[in-house]
């Protein structure tokens, strides 16, 4: 497991939450989040549509400021601009540029990553050959399917080889294949240290995790693997022991 070996070399954790707190008018949104995913683990946020899964990941990746408690990623305390080089985050709503082709957007991201010339090259090639849109670079996004935006926005996240990932339901909208080949992609990237926290409704996905949280209402329910959660609730799938663990229904 990576997490041995990288805790060996004592870095601080990926990401660190502290009591995290967020509403929006009188409405509790998030209430007490507190958790750490370790470097190089595959993190699953599993929760049902509106638990709060995105709101966190705002807060984690400093889109929006929590109202209580402390975010740090990579031991540094969040929000910090100059962590945009080293998190790629796939938001659930595209920000694309749409009248720009995919090439000139991935070059716009690639000049706020400080990636220039033949290196960003190679990386835009490398990105859109994950997501399997090589043949469509030169296309303007508009004229892009919504799963071909979900596979540019993930390339985006790629490209400058972050050292943690924060994707917020990478592969809604994309085909099967494709899905399998993003999860190769994704285990291999895991495999050479890079840390991913993501969040997903799939079942299967939540499978392949090091480690899951469960949310539900705002509240971390459980969080271990997907064996020990099995274990604990004494069922047979991550389903039952996500409504085992109060996670209620839909995942
Ligand atoms: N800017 C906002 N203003 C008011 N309410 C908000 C805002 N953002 C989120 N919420 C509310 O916060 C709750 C959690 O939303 P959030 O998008 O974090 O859930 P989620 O778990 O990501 O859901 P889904 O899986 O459907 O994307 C929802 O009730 C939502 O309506």
């Amino acid at each position: 497991m990576p997490i041995t070996a990288v805790n060996e070399l004592s870095l601080p954790p990926a990401v660190e939450l502290r009591d995290i707190t967020r509403a929006f008018g009188r409405k509790p949104v998030l209430d007490g989040i507190t958790m750490q995913v370790e470097r190089g683990e595959l993190f699953g946020l599993l929760g049902p549509s509106g638990s709060g899964k995105t709101t966190l990941v705002k807060l984690i990746t400093g889109i929006d400021k929590a109202d209580g408690g402390s975010v740090r990623l990579l031991g540094e305390t969040m929000p910090k601009l100059k962590m945009l080089q080293r998190i790629g985050y796939m938001a659930q709503s595209d920000a694309l540029y749409n009248e720009l082709t995919a090439k000139e957007n991935l070059q716009f991201f690639a000049s706020l990553y400080e990636l220039s010339g033949s290196r960003r090259n190679e990386r835009i090639q490398a990105a859109m050959a994950v997501v399997d849109l090589l043949d469509h670079l030169n296309k303007p996004v508009a004229a892009y399917s919504g799963g071909m935006k979900r596979r540019l926005s993930l390339a985006i996240a790629l490209l400058h080889e972050p050292e943690l990932l924060v994707l917020d339901e990478p592969t809604v909208g994309i085909d099967p294949v494709l899905r399998q080949s993003i999860w190769r992609e994704l285990l291999a990237l895991r495999e050479k240290g890079t840390t991913i926290l993501l969040t997903t409704h799939v079942m299967d996905e939540a499978e392949k995790c090091d480690r899951i949280a469960l949310i539900r209402e705002g509240k971390l329910t459980a969080i271990d693997s997907p064996e020990a959660l099995k274990a604990k609730s004494g069922t047979a799938s991550i389903e039952e022991a996500f409504i085992a663990l109060g996670g209620g229904g839909r995942g």
